[in-house]
């Protein structure tokens, strides 16, 4: 995976390719594209007729024959009718491909978003979620100004360039035709080297911009410790000196434009005068009328105002596709974790869980479990005890199969997990996480996504279950209480009896608790463990848990150290082989006791 908000580097190549993977975007509203295309073509058709009814409205105001004022007159009409239409069309133009480009912004970000939630769970770790939203904002604006502008504005421009340079050639010689081409070609030459030029000050400005806003969202995501230590001018200091640097950043970008801009008004200015200059000693030679000299007045602005926004397009595509490459990019990388293509649906009727001989890394340099091997009987309870960062919580998450074991299987009622779809697995096995994140939703809706069809009543009856009722009821919003973003409104225990009813809602055949209690009370950890007691009950369960008190009851009790079971059994068992959980229940008891 390429790294996010990637600048546009002036040395890569514009990769044209992305253009024809926005074709079937353009395909799915086929009738629209074709009548915004004719609306484009009558307009440009018009603006090419505006400045011959100028030459010819001057000419008959000009010339010394008797006249009638209806000839001017009417002219005069059909130019601003003319005017007028060129106008309209583009609207009408504008207003039937918004469409195109508005379904195209809304498919690409479905795909997105369905694509990032089937990345695994190692990518969601480690991506940069501020770079990666900037990214699917960016590429999908990106796509939508591409769109625009492969169909309405380059080729248009080109053509109508062409067009003039044809009419000027056969109507007024090869001289004028030539002075359009050259500063033609001059223009679009000196606008694509200084934009690459100018490209490293554009990078700088965005990496400014993007620090200083690191710094100060991460500023303000610790707002209560910057206030803990006082730190309030420090992190002014800080936010201020990445301020500078934008700052700093800015002032060069700003004199590069001006760079830019002065030189291609330069080339236009140059071009317009000699074109201008040549067309007056036609027409004081007699070579010409007055009207050929408005109407190749007329037809140098009109060429030199689209090609000017050339310019600007060409700028703009440049970091359009920078940004749409990195969307595509990200819709490119493939999950570590994807279903066989022989996947089956997982079928549960028993909930014996096996792991047989799991070994697994995050990184090859750093084993976590060296060959793990334990059965959960059907309905019954395994509780996984031992140092913290012994692998425990790996275990569950090998178990939901957010990850790959190295080498090893683990399966569920015979069938391999690797061999079935993930969401035949997930289906069946429900968690009470060890840090509960909430929705910033109601207390009710963040329950509810434990089953969303779930009713009111059942519900209601896992709020009961899970010990929530009294501290609901004291709420006054009660249950339509939000809890703020990541569930922050809450304390910790509350947190955990929300993800308990959502886990009594979902009511799977295996269950996982993985430090279920942790942030409970001694009084509020009994009750709650004995509505755990009455939730796992006639379920196959895996219980990890620091405290050993909670799991006295397990069928089976492992001991892991270094990635490894190093004793299993009962309590008494344990107890009586006098080894490490001899031990931790020791210090345990201990540590109550004082
Ligand atoms: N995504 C990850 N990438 C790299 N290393 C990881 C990742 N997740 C966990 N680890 C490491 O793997 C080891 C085992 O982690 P695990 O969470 O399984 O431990 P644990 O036994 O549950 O610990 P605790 O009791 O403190 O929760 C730890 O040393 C941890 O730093």
């Amino acid at each position: 995976m390429r790294p996010h908000r990637q600048p546009i580097d002036p040395d890569t190549p514009i990769k044209w390719q992305v253009f024809r993977q926005l074709w079937p975007y353009l395909l799915e509203f086929k009738q629209r594209v074709f009548m915004a295309l004719l609306c484009l073509v009558a307009a440009k058709l018009a603006s090419i007729g505006l400045p011959f009814i100028l030459k010819h409205t001057v000419d008959n105001l000009n010339s010394d024959t008797a006249r009638t004022l209806a000839v001017p007159l009417a002219l005069v009409l059909a130019y601003g009718v003319l005017r007028l239409l060129n106008v309209i069309l583009g609207e009408v133009r504008d207003t039937l491909f918004g469409r195109v480009t508005e379904r195209a912004m809304r498919r690409m970000g479905l795909q997105v978003f369905e694509h990032l939630h089937r990345l695994d769970l190692g990518f969601h770790l480690s991506r940069q979620t501020g770079g990666l939203s900037r990214d699917i904002e960016r590429g999908t604006s990106g796509i939508s100004f591409l769109m625009r502008f492969m169909v309405f504005n380059i080729g248009p421009t080109l053509l109508e360039i062409a067009l003039v340079v044809g009419i000027l050639l056969t109507q007024y010689g090869a001289s004028f035709a030539m002075i359009i081409l050259c500063s033609v070609i001059a223009y679009v030459w000196f606008s694509m080297k200084a934009t690459d030029w100018r490209t490293e000050y554009v990078r700088q400005v965005n990496n400014a911009d993007s620090s200083t806003n690191t710094r100060a969202i991460d500023s303000l995501l610790n707002y209560e410790t910057v206030k803990y230590f006082n730190n309030e001018t420090y992190e002014a200091n800080l936010y201020d000196a990445n301020l500078a640097e934008w700052e700093q950043a800015r002032r060069k970008n700003r004199l590069s434009l001006f760079a830019l801009n002065g030189g291609q008004a330069l080339i236009i200015a140059t071009a317009m005068t000699s074109m201008l200059l040549l067309a007056a000693i036609d027409v004081s030679n007699g070579d010409m009328t007055i009207g050929d000299f408005v109407l190749i007045n007329a037809f140098t602005m009109q060429i030199f105002m689209p090609l000017n926004f050339l310019g600007f397009v060409y700028r703009e595509i440049r970091g359009s596709l920078a940004n749409i490459e990195n969307l595509f990019a990200l819709l490119d990388t493939t999950p570590k974790v994807a279903d066989a293509a022989s996947a089956t649906t997982l079928k549960v009727s028993l909930g014996k869980v096996e792991f047989d001989n799991v070994k697994f890394n995050y990184h090859v340099d750093r084993q976590i479990l060296n060959g793990v091997s334990f059965t959960i009987e059907p309905g019954s309870k395994v509780a996984v005890v031992g140092e913290s960062g012994a692998g425990k919580s790996t275990l569950v998450k090998l178990l939901f199969r957010f990850y790959d074991p190295t080498s090893g299987s683990i399966r569920i009622d015979g069938q391999s997990i690797a061999q079935v779809s993930q969401h035949s697995l997930r289906q069946h096995i429900g968690i009470v996480p060890q840090d509960t994140v909430l929705f910033n939703d109601t207390i009710f809706e963040n329950i509810r996504y434990g089953r969303p069809d779930a009713s009111k009543d059942e519900v209601t009856e896992a709020i009961k279950l899970a010990h929530l009722k009294t501290f609901i009821g004291n709420l006054p919003e009660g249950a339509e209480t939000k809890v703020g973003e990541r569930g922050l409104k809450l304390s910790g225990g509350e947190k955990q009896r929300v993800a308990i009813a959502r886990a009594i809602l979902k009511r799977p055949a295996i269950m996982v608790f993985d430090e279920a209690t942790s942030s409970l009370d001694s009084q509020s950890e009994q009750a709650i463990l004995r509505a755990l007691r009455e939730v796992a009950k006639g379920h196959t369960s895996l219980v990890i848990a620091h405290r050993l008190s909670t799991i006295v009851d397990a069928d089976n009790i492992l001991v892991m150290r270094d990635g490894r079971i190093i004793e299993q059994g009962d309590h008494d068992t344990l107890l009586a082989q006098q080894g490490m959980y001899a031990g931790l229940w020791q210090a345990q008891q201990r540590q109550a006791n004082e």
